[in-house]
């Protein structure tokens, strides 16, 4: 088996390129590359990644035709084109937490360093000035602290805050009362934050609600003498409203990690009375790198060796030991997806999983992921798990998951029925001993058969001398048969057959097939 490549394209622990090399990837380290340059290699890997530097644009997307993953060393993934990589199929994985206690001590840092104005003193110092009297400092001590976002950083924030005896309010929608009692935070609108705060930190990351969340008319309604602190994202801030008010001495002092562009190379903040600024620093500690350069490459490794997932941004999560569980499972949905796929046509609206016996006590989503992603098949050749979902949602396809804890002949069993004009159609698969998958119903008829290669469905009515007539058919035409299954729901009535053969049968047989004497439907399978 080839190994599963890598390509590292911004500056990372080199602990990251050990794991890769240790869980059996191969792995190359091309930092600081044009998107031309990028695009141009992209297509060789199975993995990327990434810190904030590189940008995952659609076009990168596009030429990452082997891609499977992206793997964010870090938080924050707005430089990922998410939608873009769903649709081609390519997980999106970050480390929520590696960073979290190193970027909130660098928004305390900050913090402090505003308060007692510590660069500019500290470059007048060494610049001979000895400026003692150019410098009063605030105390940070029972002032007010206002948290926009308090979620993982923010709420570490808040600790250190407490722990210097600020007093913190927070403005998070998503925050509940019950969480803010537990960090010890009082839950404020944002008017009142921006009323109440004497340092105002930002910890959200950057969407369409949070983009410009301090815009001109926010600022304008902060408290005079406010300090601002931003190590979340650039964008958050309307950076020439703040050098106006900075200018103005409504605003104390600003410190930003981020910028709406960068690098940024300059800024109308750049020389601003109190205004302090770091290259993206927040999460530069030796700590945080190790710990999100180690996790991103194992996060990656598992999916691309194992297929474990976690800390995907477009597909739910997936043990490494779930992973081995659930895939005899995922094939099975796949297969019973892509039978029905195959066989329901028409304006297919509807689509539901039933997990009966020990399916039923697996986790859902992958195997919802497995039966869409055989299903949508019949859509899109790129189809897999990851997109399927989405592809299935664009096409305004109802699906449900249902449990049964009930088991009935077969100790576990999936169903899959979609609705049709016609009726519900529905086919059920169990596994034999552990990770065989096999058919045991299609349409209401029983029918076991593994689901393989080329294969062909039959319905017919049931009457000697069919089995003769489909074998010679195929006799004449060199067609192999490989396996072959019958079933009917009673006798004299309409009878299924499904057979396997060793090579795909042409369209001229399968009209041929139709035109057999008692023949209702010939259908060409393939798996
Ligand atoms: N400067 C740096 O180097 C680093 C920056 N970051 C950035 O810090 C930010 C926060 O990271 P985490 O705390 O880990 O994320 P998180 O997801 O744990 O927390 C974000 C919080 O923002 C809240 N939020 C979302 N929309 C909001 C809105 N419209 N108004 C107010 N709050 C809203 C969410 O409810 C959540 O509680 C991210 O943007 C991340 O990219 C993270 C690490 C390093
Ligand atoms: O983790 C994040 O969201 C960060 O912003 C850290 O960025 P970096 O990996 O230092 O380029």
């Amino acid at each position: 088996m080839t190994k599963p490549k890598v390509l590292i394209s911004d500056k990372m622990d080199p602990n990251a390129a050990r794991i890769f090399t240790e869980r059996g990837c191969e792995v190359d380290v091309k930092t600081g590359m044009t998107p031309e340059e990028l695009k141009a290699c992209i297509g060789e890997y199975d993995g990327l990644a990434i810190r904030s530097s590189t940008t995952v644009t659609p076009e990168i997307i596009a030429a990452a035709t082997k891609l499977k993953v992206i793997g964010r060393a870090g938080i924050g993934v707005d430089n990922v084109d998410i939608p873009a990589a769903s649709a081609h199929g390519v997980v999106v994985m970050n480390t929520p937490f590696g960073n979290s206690i190193t970027t909130a001590e660098h928004a305390i840092a900050m913090i402090m360093a505003l308060a007692r104005q510590i660069p500019e003193a500290n470059a007048r110092t060494q610049a001979g000035e000895w400026p003692k009297s150019a410098f009063m400092g605030v105390e940070v001590t029972g002032k007010t602290l206002g948290l926009i976002g308090a979620g993982n950083i923010g709420s570490i924030v808040a600790a250190r805050a407490q722990g210097l005896r600020m007093k913190v309010i927070a403005y998070d929608p998503f925050l509940t009362p019950d969480h803010a009692v537990e960090i010890g935070v009082e839950k404020v609108d944002l008017e009142t934050l921006l009323a109440r705060a004497d340092f105002i930190t930002l910890h959200t990351p950057l969407t369409d609600e949070t983009r410009n969340i301090l815009s001109a008319e926010n600022l304008a309604k902060t408290k005079k003498g406010v300090r601002i602190v931003n190590c979340a994202r650039g964008g958050l801030i309307d950076e020439a409203a703040l050098a106006q008010l900075l200018a103005s001495g409504h605003v104390a002092g600003a410190a930003l990690d981020v910028f709406a562009t960068e690098p940024a190379k300059e800024s109308p903040l750049f020389g601003q009375p109190n205004f302090i600024c770091t290259p993206h620093l927040g999460a530069s500690t030796t700590e945080a790198q190790v710990n999100v350069a180690l996790q991103v490459a194992e996060q990656m490794s598992d999916y691309l060796v194992d297929g474990g997932v976690s800390n995907a941004l477009n597909m739910p999560s997936l043990s490494a030991e779930e992973a081995p569980k659930l895939r005899p499972y995922m094939a099975l949905a796949e297969k019973l997806g892509s039978l029905v796929g195959q066989l329901a046509h028409g304006n297919l609206t509807k689509i539901s999983i039933e997990r009966e016996g020990a399916a039923a006590g697996l986790n859902g989503k992958p195997i919802t992921g497995a039966v869409l992603a055989g299903f949508m098949r019949r859509y899109s050749e790129s189809v897999n798990m990851v997109n399927a979902p989405y592809l299935a949602k664009e096409r305004g396809l109802e699906v449900s998951d249902v449990r049964h804890e009930r088991e009935g002949i077969y100790q576990t069993l999936l169903r899959v029925t979609v609705a049709t004009e016609q009726g519900d159609r529905s086919v059920a698969g169990t596994l034999f001993g552990t990770d065989s998958p096999r058919l045991v119903e299609i349409f209401g008829v029983g029918i076991e058969a593994a689901l393989e290669g080329h294969m062909l469905y039959i319905v017919n009515e049931d009457a000697p001398g069919f089995i003769g007539r489909i074998g010679t058919l195929l006799g004449e035409h060199d067609i192999n048969i490989g396996t072959f299954h019958l079933g009917r729901r009673e006798a004299g009535g309409e009878a299924t057959l499904l057979l396997s053969v060793d090579a795909p049968i042409p369209a001229e047989v399968i009209k041929q097939a139709c035109a057999l004497e008692g023949v209702k439907l010939a259908i060409p399978l393939a798996f």
